[in-house]
């Protein structure tokens, strides 16, 4: 499996610091507010576990399976919802943990989402941001690292269900996909 990496772009320790950090200023913001925090599934589910445990206050946790990509690299453009929240969400603080905003249309969906659902707050918080993509108007407010034009695998981020294991965020090889 590592054979299919063409570059480490973040090592684990890379990303065990961000999220210290990142908790850390989420701590600080979140202090006395309760937020649900969400972890979109599948790809987010490893930044999840990093990031509440960084989070020194009061939180509260649910999970939403949607899914844009299909199981290849181009975004469908639709989002499918495959598993809603278990807890309704008016009037609270929504903090939406991602592993990666690309051209930013599932974000941009699930923001109205949850802007219809009338909550208090909707922040967005990311491992990574590739705004060379973007083709909706969306803003993380907490971001771990910005990512070349490139696909990315590991730490969540899969190609066609696979490398979500790797303990790093790296580049597939081209020919990896070329040949599929
Ligand atoms: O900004 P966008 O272009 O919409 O891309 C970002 C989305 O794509 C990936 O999810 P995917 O649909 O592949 O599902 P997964 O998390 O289950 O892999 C990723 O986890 C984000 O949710
Ligand atoms: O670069 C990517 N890698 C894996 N999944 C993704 N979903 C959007 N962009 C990516």
């Amino acid at each position: 499996m590592n054979n299919d990496i063409k570059e480490v772009l973040y090592s684990k320790e890379d990303i065990k610091n961000i999220a210290v950090k990142i908790g850390s200023q989420l701590t600080k913001d979140y202090e006395g507010k309760n937020p649900l925090v969400i972890c979109v599934l599948k790809g987010a589910f490893l930044f999840m576990a990093d990031i509440v445990r960084e989070i020194k206050t009061y939180a509260e946790i649910d999970f939403m399976d949607v899914s844009s990509y299909g199981d290849g690299t181009e975004s469908t453009g639709e989002i499918k919802i495959i598993k809603d929240l278990d807890v309704p969400v008016e009037g609270r603080n929504i903090l939406i943990i991602e592993d990666i905003i690309d051209t930013g249309r599932t974000l941009s969906c699930l923001v109205d989402l949850f802007q219809h659902r009338k909550v208090a707050s909707v922040k967005i918080c990311t491992l990574l941001d590739k705004p060379e993509r973007r083709v909706k108007g969306v803003r993380p407010d907490y971001i771990g690292f910005r990512v070349p034009n490139e696909f990315v695998v590991g730490y969540g981020l899969d190609y066609k269900g696979f490398y979500r294991n790797l303990p790093y965020v790296g580049v597939l090889k081209p020919e990896v996909y070329e040949n599929n």
